[in-house]
């Protein structure tokens, strides 16, 4: 489903600054599989994301979803496969544009449209199912601005229309890390509801080790550009976060005082 070969990304090449993100990354993802993605500070995890959305050119190697070869398509040509959630509740989406409106424009995504987003009847009442989803009564807020919404709300928006598309693969860059807890909590129960629906393929980063190992069907941890371990099946299963972390100090061959802390968040 998702095929990541050999990718390398160098920010600054050929400058003091030169600093080498991805290492020749490979990684394989079937379909439906939901990889969490951890590592400390810098370790190249939102680069990755990065790379398989096209947000920038990578240095070599080469992306594919679904048999479709990505590498040096623009991001936009890849909207209609990849869904994305970022960290900040604002980035994600139109802030003067109603709930309907950012709905459609999302349902949209990857398909040539004028300039007009039409809403009608039959799309309002699909509109207003898939929001019931939420349980945060957004389905009768249909056209309210998004800025007037919470930060947990809109953040569950973003996820309905990320996958309102129904993309091949959903990228997840700690998206519930700026939320409080019991908002964070929701949402994390709202993305398993969705990715169980839709049975997604799903790359999610995030910082808190046990939602790591809670989440999804695979762990894999990077550092310095690297995917440094690779867990899934029964061993992840049984795993505790100190065996995580201890299995990071064995494959790295180095204390964790600060990863522990890093990791932790
Ligand atoms: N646009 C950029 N320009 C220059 N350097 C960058 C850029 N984006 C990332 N980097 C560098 O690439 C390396 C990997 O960064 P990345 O953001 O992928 O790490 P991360 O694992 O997501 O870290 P964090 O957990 O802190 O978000 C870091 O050294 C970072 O400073």
């Amino acid at each position: 489903m998702l095929k990541v070969s050999g990718v390398r990304k160098v920010f600054g090449q050929g400058t003091v600054n030169e600093n080498i993100a991805l290492r020749d990354v490979d990684l394989e993802l079937d379909a439906g599989e939901f990889v969490t993605v951890i590592g400390s500070n810098g370790a190249g995890k939102s680069t990755l994301l990065n790379s398989i959305a096209g947000t920038f050119p990578i240095n070599k190697g080469s992306i594919e979803v679904n048999g479709i070869e990505l590498t040096g398509e623009p991001d936009y040509k890849r909207a209609g496969l990849i869904g994305r959630v970022f960290q900040d509740p604002l980035e994600g989406t139109a802030a003067s544009m109603s709930i309907e409106e950012n709905l459609a424009m999302a349902a949209d995504r990857g398909k040539r449209r004028g300039l007009s987003i039409g809403v009608d009847s039959e799309r309002r009442d699909e509109f207003k199912e898939y929001l019931s989803l939420l349980g945060l009564g957004l389905e009768d807020r249909l056209t309210d601005k998004v800025g007037l919404l919470s930060g947990g709300q809109r953040q569950s928006l973003t996820l309905l229309m990320a996958t309102i598309a129904k993309p091949k693969v959903l990228l997840l860059d700690e998206h519930t890390a700026a939320l409080d807890p019991k908002t964070a909590e929701q949402v994390i129960d709202l993305t398993n509801k969705i990715v169980g629906k839709h049975n997604l393929t799903v790359l999610m980063v995030t910082h808190d080790l046990t939602q790591a190992l809670d989440m999804g069907t695979r762990t894999i941890m990077m550092d310095t550009g690297e995917i440094v371990l690779d867990i899934k099946g029964s061993a992840r299963s049984h795993m505790t976060v100190e065996e995580l972390l201890d299995k990071f100090a064995q494959a790295q061959g180095k204390e964790l005082t600060n990863d522990r802390m890093l990791l932790a968040q």
